[in-house]
């Protein structure tokens, strides 16, 4: 029930197929940070790239976190390129509720993701139509931050609003420790970046995120 999404932002991009395959038969999904230094400060990679992993990844869940300004006129090139779930930020159109619409119809689950300061009630028009929402537990825009505490109460407020139909998402700092109290909060799928893919075991690091999630 509980799944691990690992992301690739911190991984060696000079080997990342070896670098995912290391990992590949241990994780739920592949998290993939798309970042286009307008709306966060950091640029990371893009279309390109998807559809290159896609290629070489046919049975890995592809999990798109676009922290990309104007999601409604980019969405469906990520779809194209081989996401299975694509998620936007709120904060970044106006039109959210016509591209939640449009993934859907493309058969592909769709999400909404919130900075650290945005309010969750803001997701109360539009709950119907979402499969997952990622609540951002650092900054977007780099990995390796530190868990943002606070964001527990945040996770909490979203099942109540969300209730248990909507898979919640929490992405930033999560470790063994941090893990367990997200989890707790509620959140139930798991967005691991550095803790993975900085360590010299990357296999032995996630048995250790699964044996925290499983106390
Ligand atoms: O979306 C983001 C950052 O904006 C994340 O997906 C990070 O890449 C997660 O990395 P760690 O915090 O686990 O290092
Ligand atoms: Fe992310």
């Amino acid at each position: 029930m509980y799944k691990l999404s690992a992301s690739i932002l911190n991984a060696n991009f000079a080997r990342l197929g070896d670098e995912i395959r290391e990992v590949e038969d241990l994780i739920d999904e592949l998290h993939l940070d798309v970042m286009d230094g307008h709306y966060v400060d950091n640029i990371s990679f893009g279309l390109p790239v998807i559809g290159t992993l896609r290629k070489e990844f046919s049975s890995l869940v592809f999990d798109t976190h676009l922290m990309i300004s104007h999601p409604e006129r980019y969405w469906e090139e990520f779809i194209e390129a081989g996401s299975d779930i694509l998620v936007f930020h709120l904060e970044a159109t106006p039109k959210a509720f016509l591209i939640l619409q449009r993934i859907k119809e493309k058969g592909r689950l769709a999400g909404i993701s919130l900075n650290p300061a945005t309010d969750v009630r803001l997701l109360e028009p539009v709950k119907d139509l979402l499969d997952r929402v990622l609540i951002m537990t650092v900054e977007p825009g780099f990995g390796g931050q530190r868990f943002l505490t606070p964001m527990l109460r945040k996770i909490e407020q979203a099942r109540e609003i969300l209730g248990d139909r909507v898979d919640i998402e929490v992405d930033g700092g999560i470790n063994p420790t941090t893990i367990v109290e997200a989890r707790s909060a509620g959140a139930t799928t798991f967005v691991v970046g550095s803790s993975i893919f900085q360590s010299e075991d990357k296999r032995g690091e996630i048995l250790r995120l699964r044996e925290a999630l499983a106390t």
